[in-house]
């Protein structure tokens, strides 16, 4: 497989060309950036470079001259701009192989790189940067290009291999989970589990079994022994998601065990040795639960040595194509679907719409869109009537005061859910309810999901 250096500030124009190449069988490396091409150009091979004349940092000319003195033999094909032809001739002069001006249709650009790689017989093996960025997309985790991703990322790194207890917080769908998973992976206790538990949904009477464990017998319905979280856990990481949903009770044990370092199942005489990692997460504001004594402020500082803030998906538009592309990939292997990219006006709908469920709603839209596209571009048509409708028609908010009868009840609750993607927390936020409550209501109305 002959593999392409794509080096092109358009972030969603490259992705959508890369695609289209590796559906052509060419392995394809993307760099935004001169600075950061330039120290691929250095340490990796290729069989062709591909780049844009202008660079936000530098010009597709300087590449060139950096490639002919380090990797003489790679072809340079200049993508230019209508009036930058004379510029891509002189370049060819200079060396580059060829050139092609935006915009250019399909059979172009496979016509040139092929041309320009049947000049060059040199074939090189598939560069160790490649084989790096595949891992990354095939990961869970994408890093992002905004500031705050940025930020984001230098705290995981940074808190990471430490053993520290970390606190996320953001708003529902943001990734706090993500992030709890690549904190653990960071760590020296990767390859130990990562246990995530969503303290909402744990019924307050059973919780001590859940976190603990049980003897069989020990209670009426304990047909068996069964192990606790912690001992999951052990020397791994604990996620406890929501943890501002557990009881005054439940935090005294959870508190007791962190210091201790020892749990004890229910029902049983010997205690067990626990070392675990501890990361929580919340979207409510645990401080003010502290100030209003609903949370213990010695647990709260005991989870909070480190504290990672995750922004709103609307704080981080710089990151929403590179996000669109992800959950793309995804959905196509979820779907054994082929589709390219995103129609322009797509792209603009993604940046003007608030995003409020984060980037669970992101992925949950871009898996749909997927699904329905029959063509190579997801299209405005197939988005969900809430992106496209325009800001102003607002839906009609589903308040906690609507909540009257039975039938009225369980009617919000469902149309709660189903603009909230089937997300309880962000379903119990539309409707002004906690999350435990919600978990309850849909408990009593039998609401399958
Ligand atoms: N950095 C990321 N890279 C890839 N996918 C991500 C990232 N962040 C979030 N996601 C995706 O967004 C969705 C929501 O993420 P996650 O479940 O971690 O959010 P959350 O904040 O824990 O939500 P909740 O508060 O509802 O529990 C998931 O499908 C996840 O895969």
């Amino acid at each position: 497989m002959k593999s392409i250096l794509l080096i092109e500030d358009d972030v969603a124009f490259s992705n959508m060309l890369k695609r289209f190449l590796e559906k052509h069988d060419y392995t394809v490396t993307i760099s935004y950036g001169f600075e950061d091409a330039k120290a691929i150009i250095l340490k990796d091979d290729f069989d062709l470079i591909f780049t844009d004349l202008r660079l936000p940092d530098g010009n597709g000319l300087e590449l060139l001259e950096i490639v002919k003195k380090n990797k003489e033999k790679t072809p340079v094909i200049l993508m230019t701009g209508y009036a930058e032809v004379s510029t891509a001739v002189k370049a060819m002069k200079q060396g580059a192989i060829d050139y092609i001006s935006k915009p250019f249709n399909q059979d172009e650009v496979l016509h040139v790189i092929s041309n320009a790689l049947k000049s060059e017989q040199k074939t090189v093996s598939v560069p160790k940067e490649v084989v790096k960025k595949e891992t990354r997309i095939n990961s869970e985790f994408v890093t992002g290009i905004s500031s705050s991703s940025k930020k984001l990322n230098e705290y995981i790194q940074l808190v990471g291999p430490t053993d520290m207890s970390v606190l996320i917080t953001g708003e529902s769908g943001t990734g706090k989970e993500v992030v709890a998973k690549s904190i653990h992976k960071t760590s020296s206790r990767k390859n130990k589990p990562f246990v995530a538990v969503d303290c909402g949904a744990i019924p307050n009477e059973i919780a001590a079994s859940e976190f603990f464990g049980h003897k069989k017998g020990s209670f009426t319905g304990a047909v068996s022994d069964k192990k606790g979280h912690f001992e999951s856990a052990n020397y791994g990481t604990l996620f406890l998601d929501e943890v501002g949903n557990l009881s005054y009770e439940n935090q005294i044990q959870l508190l007791r065990a962190l210091q201790e370092r020892r749990v004890k199942p229910l029902g049983s005489s010997t205690e067990i040795e626990v070392d675990i990692r501890l990361i929580t997460a919340t979207n409510e504001d645990l401080l003010k639960a502290v100030d209003e004594g609903e949370f213990r402020e010695d647990l709260y500082h005991r989870l909070n040595e480190f504290t990672i803030k995750i922004p709103n998906l609307h704080e981080r538009k710089d990151d929403l194509i590179i996000f669109a592309d992800y959950f793309l990939d995804k959905a196509n292997v979820q779907l054994n679907k082929n589709v390219i990219g995103f129609s322009d006006e797509v792209l603009k709908i993604f940046q003007n719409y608030s995003w409020p469920g984060n980037l669970r709603e992101f992925g949950n839209v871009v898996k749909r869109a997927t699904l329905l596209t029959t063509g190579d571009l997801i299209e405005q048509q197939v988005l969900p009537m809430e992106l496209t409708q325009s800001a102003t028609s607002k839906q009609e908010p589903l308040q906690r005061k609507s909540f009257s009868t039975k039938d009225n009840e369980k009617d919000l609750i469902i149309r709660a859910l189903e603009q909230a993607n089937n997300n309880k927390t962000h379903a119990a936020k539309l409707l002004n309810v906690t999350r435990k409550t919600l978990y309850n209501k849909i408990k009593e109305y039998n609401i399958s999901l």
